[in-house]
């Protein structure tokens, strides 16, 4: 097919490059049209004024014959000198010639598909293209945005190095996005655009190349429209000195650029397990949280204690590597509702500048998928397991999750299906064993600069090796109000800053009220934080009182509720097992506030599994 099509191309430019120029008309110029211009005409058909016009002297009937017709040859008798043809005759012939050359070329190429065959063409041209590459004093790196079916690292890493640094000092086109609610613009390099970097006194040159995937192929889940890549050209002889630290320092500047200036990115698996074009199973939404360690309302000195481990932690990598331990750290977020653990973790999150992963254990279908989701989160992260004792069933290692959802058929995280129930079902869930190789297991070390954190309202329900030191190395009470907290809160939410802002004796005294009555109301921050929200508008003094009031009704409430509930237990224990349940939970909860005065915060150490012996106080 291809040689025909050549073939009738060569054809096709050989009959435009006869049509364009004519012998006859070749001849018919200058001083000898006139007297040339007889002989493509029929002298029959030519009307006598055109033939007059064109003869000057007139033809005789006498002169029929043909040979009298015949004028003298001027070509022959008189050759005009080539340069001395007008300009017009010259530009005709040169377009003559290139569209002679055009169909010769044309149809020599038709003839030469048609007896190689496409295959052989392709080896020549790989020879050639080795050939010459041998010759090149450069050499050149692909770097793919996709991994097989995964995305590659370093290439979001160039990208972001080349669009923040190397990009706009080369004055390079970039494109420019925001993506939907972050806060900043994103520069990206341009498709099939060029960016000159220098590292180590060496010059290197990086090119994107975006081109259209050729097809989708078979494959569970879509794969991006578009094939990019970043193709790094480097000199020969700088290739050994520079791959290995030009690479290292890209993927550096890339995460501290990511720390600084991205915003933070909260990830969810909302998917079940299902990947994206990328093949990524998490989502990411720009994480917004404002909580700080400023605004977060706890005791001075628990919160500069987990301030300093993190900062121990952020900053350790010397510290991990020497001891051969891996680089993570658990933390256990426990205490009633509303004591602010969700914003603990958000202000972990901005203290770092980590990214969160909010991981939902009821979207994970097995142990397996469990640990993929863990290899495809970032370093620098925060890795949230919310409400565990909630999600899965954590009293037998062996037994799968009692609460893991109910087996469906869905895309498995690799892209296949996973077709749930039958002899494999009990592979289906998460098993306790699963969840605790997630936080200790070999899997667990495959990223670095990672924190797990967990919550629960019930930490007794947890089993011991969850919380053991390596798994969860530090407990933190999220403990009800206390007065340096609510302090805390007075200032977010009142602007009070100190005991001299008070207007005289009768608002020192709602102060000093408020300090009396808040730990016997037992009352969360979140709900301090309610009450004063909803009385910020009638000012300093009267939201204190109206607070006053809120804490002095509760702890009398639960005075009333302790008188009552110890008159039930000497009226012969009328009180159900309900209340029971709930008064057990709740001595569970309280119990670390025997604690509190020293600091409230447990941090495991020796690796005991028994979570009592386990907690030691910081
Ligand atoms: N310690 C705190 N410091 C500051 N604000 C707090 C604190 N605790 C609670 N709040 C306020 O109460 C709201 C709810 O708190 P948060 O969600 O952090 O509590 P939680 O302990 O995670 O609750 P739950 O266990 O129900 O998830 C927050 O939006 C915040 O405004």
């Amino acid at each position: 097919m291809v040689g025909c099509s050549r073939l009738s191309l060569a054809y096709y430019s050989l009959t435009v490059a006869h049509l364009i120029s004519p012998p006859s008309l070749k001849s018919l110029s200058g001083s000898s049209l006139k007297s040339f211009s007889i002989l493509p005409l029929s002298p029959i058909n030519a009307s006598p004024p055109l033939v007059e016009s064109l003869q000057g002297p007139a033809l005789t009937p006498s002169s029929s014959s043909p040979a009298a017709l015949l004028p003298s040859n001027p070509i022959q008798s008189n050759p005009t000198p080539r340069e001395s043809l007008p300009r017009a005759t010259k530009m005709k012939e040169y377009w003559t010639a290139l569209a002679s050359l055009m169909g010769a070329f044309a149809f020599l190429q038709g003839v030469l598909h048609a007896v190689f065959p496409a295959e052989l063409r392709a080896a020549v041209a790989r020879l050639l293209g080795r050939l010459t590459r041998g010759l090149s004093p450069y050499c050149y790196f692909d770097v793919t945005e996709m991994d097989g079916m995964s995305t590659n690292e370093i290439y979001d890493a160039v990208q972001l190095y080349l669009s923040s640094t190397a990009a706009p000092a080369s004055g390079a086109r970039l494109s420019l996005s925001r993506p939907l609610n972050a806060s900043s613009f994103t520069f990206g390099l341009a498709a099939s655009d060029r960016v000159s970097d220098s590292f180590a006194g060496a010059a290197v040159t990086w090119e994107h190349v975006v081109a259209p995937r050729q097809g989708q192929g078979f494959s569970w889940r879509p794969l991006p429209e578009e094939k990019r890549r970043f193709t790094l050209r480097i000199r020969r002889g700088d290739r050994d000195k520079l791959l290995p630290a030009y690479l290292d320092h890209i993927l550096a500047a890339a995460a501290e650029i990511r720390r600084r200036s991205k915003d933070r990115l909260l990830y969810t698996n909302a998917r079940g397990g299902a990947m994206d074009a990328r093949g990524l199973p998490w989502d990411p939404v720009p994480f917004k949280h404002p909580s700080t360690f400023d605004t977060l309302a706890m005791d001075p000195a628990r919160k500069a204690a987990i301030m300093a481990d993190l900062r121990d932690f952020a900053g350790g990598s010397a510290f991990y590597e020497r001891t051969g331990r891996a680089w993570k750290r658990g933390y256990l977020l426990y205490g009633p509702p509303g004591t602010g653990k969700s914003s603990m973790i958000a202000a972990m999150a901005n203290f770092l500048g980590y990214d969160v992963y909010d991981l939902e254990l009821t979207e994970v279908g097995s142990n397996a998928e469990l640990r993929k989701l863990l290899m495809k989160t970032t370093s620098k992260s925060i890795i949230v397991i919310e409400d565990i004792d909630c999600s899965v069933d954590l009293t037998n290692r062996a037994k799968p999750a009692a609460a893991a959802p109910a087996p469906r058929p869905r895309p498995g995280i690799d892209g296949g299906i996973e077709q749930d129930g039958g002899a494999g079902s009990a592979a289906r869930s998460i098993t306790l064993s699963g969840l605790l190789n997630f936080t200790d297991g070999l899997w667990s070390c495959c990223g670095a600069e990672r924190i797990f954190v967990f919550t629960t309202n019930h930490v007794e329900k947890l089993d011991p090796a969850l919380l053991r030191s390596g798994r969860m190395d530090m407990h933190i009470f999220m403990s009800y109000c206390t007065f340096p907290a609510l302090r805390i809160l007075l200032k977010n939410y009142l602007g009070f800053q100190s005991d001299g802002e008070l207007d005289g004796g009768a608002e020192e005294a709602v102060l000093r009220g408020l300090e009396e009555w808040v730990d016997a109301a037992e009352i969360t921050p979140a709900d301090v934080s309610e009450v004063l929200i909803k009385n910020r508008r009638s000012g300093k003094a009267e939201a204190m009182r109206e607070l006053l009031d809120v804490l002095k009704d509760r702890a009398a409430g639960k005075r009333q509720r302790g008188g009552g509930a110890s008159a039930a237990a000497e009226t012969g224990k009328e009180a159900g097992g309900e209340n029971e349940e709930e008064e057990e939970e709740k001595r569970a909860l309280e119990s670390p506030k025997e604690g509190k005065e020293q600091a409230g915060i447990d941090s495991c150490g020796d690796g005991h599994d028994d979570v009592a012996e386990a907690k030691k106080e910081v």
